[in-house]
């Protein structure tokens, strides 16, 4: 018999998870998992639970929670030499991961992809000391995801954090960096910049529209110095997939990439602040195995 662990957060969304663990614990045990589970307590600790899963050799590790709480258990396993394979129930307010997995938002449905059992090899991506599977970046307009205040986030949802980019529009300021990426090197002014493992991030869509998440390497997108209007024009291009053809933008792929500053600049790390530069990003070439739906893999093979 498999054992399985579920980590959730029992703050997470709207609390939906716990009404359902009884339930969860059913389909699974009946599937032949001897299943246990976890609530986590605060802060880290999902990541604290990862850890102790990985020592206790279970044989798969659940995240039940928002795109924070996967994260948190991602930092928990992607160091281990014996990585269990990775199951995800989205009852987060933000799901960016699971929606770029096709993954259901249907708490029971999301266990029938794990109990269906097909599952895939993808990149985790390191800065500094940090495990990330979306996005990592910095620049002024990064900065706006973790100064909205979680209920806030709540209660208006991806709306806040339009609300606040354009408030915060007027402070963006350009900052000199030097990017070093798998031996090139990139030195000028730029609004900011986003190493991207996956497409679609924070309601934008397409983001970076041919990233794939098993290809062992990054897109890099350097945003070059723009005054606001510019800087609108570009977001607006962004959100329809539009902006890597404009000459202010820059996108490469890459494995390696040391992004270093003499102004200070904090880096964003899957959606919470990360520390400040100088940042160093390796690629993890298909780190972790994660359980998705079958017809991902069929789409990403078509
Ligand atoms: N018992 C708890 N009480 C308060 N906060 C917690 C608890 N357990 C975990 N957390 C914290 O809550 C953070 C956010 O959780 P999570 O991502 O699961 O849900 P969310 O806030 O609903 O969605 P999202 O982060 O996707 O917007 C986690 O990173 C974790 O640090």
């Amino acid at each position: 018999m498999k054992r399985a662990r579920i980590i959730y957060n029992p703050t997470s969304g709207r609390e939906a998870f716990k009404k359902e663990l009884a339930d969860v614990l059913r389909q699974l045990e009946q599937a032949g998992y001897e299943t246990s589970a976890h609530a986590t307590t605060g802060a880290g600790d999902a990541t604290e639970a990862a850890k102790l899963a990985v020592e206790r050799k279970y044989d798969v590790v659940i995240a039940a929670g928002g795109d924070g709480t996967i994260n948190e258990v991602i930092n928990g396993l992607a160091e281990k030499e014996y990585r269990p394979k990775l199951g995800i129930i989205p009852v987060g307010t933000t799901n960016d991961f699971a929606r770029a997995l096709s993954i259901p938002r249907n708490i029971h449905k999301a266990v029938e992809v794990i109990i269906d059992g097909f599952s895939t090899p993808l990149d985790i991506g390191k800065v500094n000391d940090e495990y990330f599977m979306n996005i990592a970046g910095g620049g002024k307009l990064t900065e706006l995801t973790y100064e909205v205040p979680s209920k806030q986030k709540t209660l208006l949802g991806q709306l806040a954090y339009y609300l606040k980019g354009i408030e915060m529009l007027p402070s963006l300021k350009p900052i000199n960096v030097k990017i070093e990426y798998d031996g090139e090197l990139f030195e000028d002014d730029i609004m900011l910049f986003l190493v991207s493992n996956t497409n679609s991030v924070g309601g934008f869509e397409k983001l970076a529209p041919d990233a794939k998440m098993d290809d062992g390497v990054f897109d890099l997108l350097i945003l070059k110095k723009t005054n606001v209007a510019e800087f609108i024009r570009i977001a607006t291009l962004a959100l329809r997939g539009a902006h890597l053809e404009d000459e202010r933008i820059v996108h490469v792929t890459a494995k390696h990439i040391k992004v270093e500053s003499d102004e200070k600049m904090q880096l964003n790390i899957d959606g919470e602040f990360g520390g400040l530069l100088p940042g160093e990003f390796t690629n993890l070439y298909q780190h972790i195995e994660f359980f998705v739906p079958k017809e991902f893999l069929e789409k990403e093979e078509s």
